[in-house]
């Protein structure tokens, strides 16, 4: 027998290069307006322009060139139908049936929406849990929320504390839940650690014990599968520009549980019509029997317009092709830091396990904002969250292993060279 001995050597430029090779979706970069030689790292944050959206932005502009006011009702896309048309084609990613779905306004202003619809302080239910570690505009909307009720924020508004800063322990936000608490507001994936949380495991707890519960899905859709439907989560809400390309301001979306459907919304307006009563103008609204009804005015056409081309490229490629290359990708890239930059004082402060770990990775390093303009001045792009973190995502669609590769030889220059000491450790207007 022959014993074939193959000397692999996981850390060189030859075994990235080997998984591109096998890589089945390294076809989909050529989809994506990547620049030579530059690494973009912050899909997690706005994401990059695909050929197929252009296509359907300059589709959809030209409706309104050749139609006007029709445009509304004829060409390839109608407008009247966008958000509907969205929604089912947003519904396998997210695990939900299409009437569950729509695509609308933004993130913030569709947590306002749903909070206007399910918190109800009734007795001694009246309070919000929510966690320190998400986005703080979540958090100022449940305040203007609880305000707008006459109740006090101080009191009404109960926070679970992270113990390291980074993560937080599904057992102390069930802790949290108590029989004073009305809703419950969480993040699916943490938008600084990455940190998944379990949702089955916290719907059940929160149903339980008789909570409403809803999830911000801005970090986990377009980069982990979601079963909404079947979890049983009351809503959720979304922005559309991060993960799934829909471009700056792209229209955000929200789902509503199917046994929730029929209630009426807490803000209304026309468009949250029954579609074929909605131009009757009536001055009694017949509200839609579907997500739809979570509308209010006008759709923005064209920050929809985009997400045509986008889902269409999610739908093909599938969620969990994307989510087994994403974690590839995250999973390589902290071996190479592991290895190649030990001694510089990195940790990571995202979770390392794959069930936990969400779409990108964070370095906690305290010359953080400066380690991200030395990256930016040579290609990478990365961002930097207050205080001390380097948020970096290789994208499943547009990133290759080659990429990380790069990524990682370029960190370890400026941190050898110590060229980040050339800048300011501020952060700049964004990150
Ligand atoms: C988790 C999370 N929630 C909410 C927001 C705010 O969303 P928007 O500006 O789309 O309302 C962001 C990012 O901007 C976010 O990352
Ligand atoms: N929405 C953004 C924007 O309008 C400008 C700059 C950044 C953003 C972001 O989405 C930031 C993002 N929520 C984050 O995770 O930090």
């Amino acid at each position: 027998m022959v014993v074939l001995i193959v000397n692999v050597n996981q850390f060189a430029r030859s075994f990235a290069e080997h998984l591109d090779s096998k890589d089945p979706l390294k076809k989909y970069k050529a989809e994506f307006y990547v620049k030579d030689n530059v690494y973009y790292l912050d899909g997690n944050s706005l994401g990059i322009l695909s050929k197929r959206s252009e296509q359907t932005v300059l589709t959809i502009l030209n409706s309104w060139k050749e139609y006007g006011i029709d445009g509304w009702t004829k060409g390839e896309y109608p407008w009247f139908y966008f958000s509907e048309k969205l929604a089912e084609k947003s519904a396998p990613l997210v695990g939900a049936k299409p009437e569950e779905v729509i695509l609308t306004g933004s993130t913030t202003s569709n947590l306002h929406q749903l909070l206007a619809t399910f918190y109800k302080p009734q007795n001694i239910r009246t309070k919000i849990l929510a966690d320190e570690l998400n986005f703080p505009s979540d958090l100022y909307a449940i305040k203007s929320q609880i305000a707008l009720r006459g109740l006090k924020t101080e009191d009404h508004l109960v926070l679970v504390k992270s113990k390291d800063g980074h993560t937080l322990l599904e057992d102390e936000i069930i802790e949290g839940m108590k029989e004073d608490v009305a809703v419950v507001i969480l993040p699916s994936v943490l938008y600084r650690s990455g940190q998944v949380l379990d949702m089955k495991k916290l719907t059940d707890a929160a149903h339980e014990r008789g909570i409403i519960i809803g999830f911000d899905l801005c970090h986990s859709i377009g980069a982990i599968p979601h079963a909404l439907h079947e979890t049983g989560v009351d809503f959720a809400f979304w922005c559309n520009y991060k993960h799934l390309n829909g471009g700056p301001g792209a229209v955000g979306g929200l789902f509503v549980h199917e046994k929730h459907l029929g209630k009426i919304p807490g803000l209304l307006g026309w468009f949250g019509s029954e579609k074929s009563k909605q131009f009757n103008l009536e001055t009694e609204m017949t509200p839609s029997t579907t997500a739809g009804a979570y509308q209010l005015g006008t759709p923005h056409i064209l920050s929809l317009a985009p997400l045509f081309g986008s889902l269409e490229l999610f739908n093909e490629v599938g969620i969990d092709a994307i989510r087994e290359k994403s974690l590839k990708l995250t999973g390589y890239m902290m071996n190479l830091i592991d290895h190649k930059l030990r001694g510089f004082d990195f940790t990571f402060g995202n979770p390392i396990g794959e069930s936990s770990r969400g779409g990108h990775i964070y370095l906690v390093h305290e010359e953080a904002a400066r380690i991200c303009k030395a990256l930016k001045k040579e290609r990478v792009i990365p961002d930097f969250r207050m205080p001390n973190g380097i948020r970096l995502a290789p994208v499943a669609l547009y990133s290759s292993f080659t990429d990380v590769w790069e990524t990682v030889q370029i960190l370890y220059s400026i941190m050898e060279k110590q060229t980040y000491k050339l800048f300011d450790n501020q952060r700049d207007v964004i990150a």
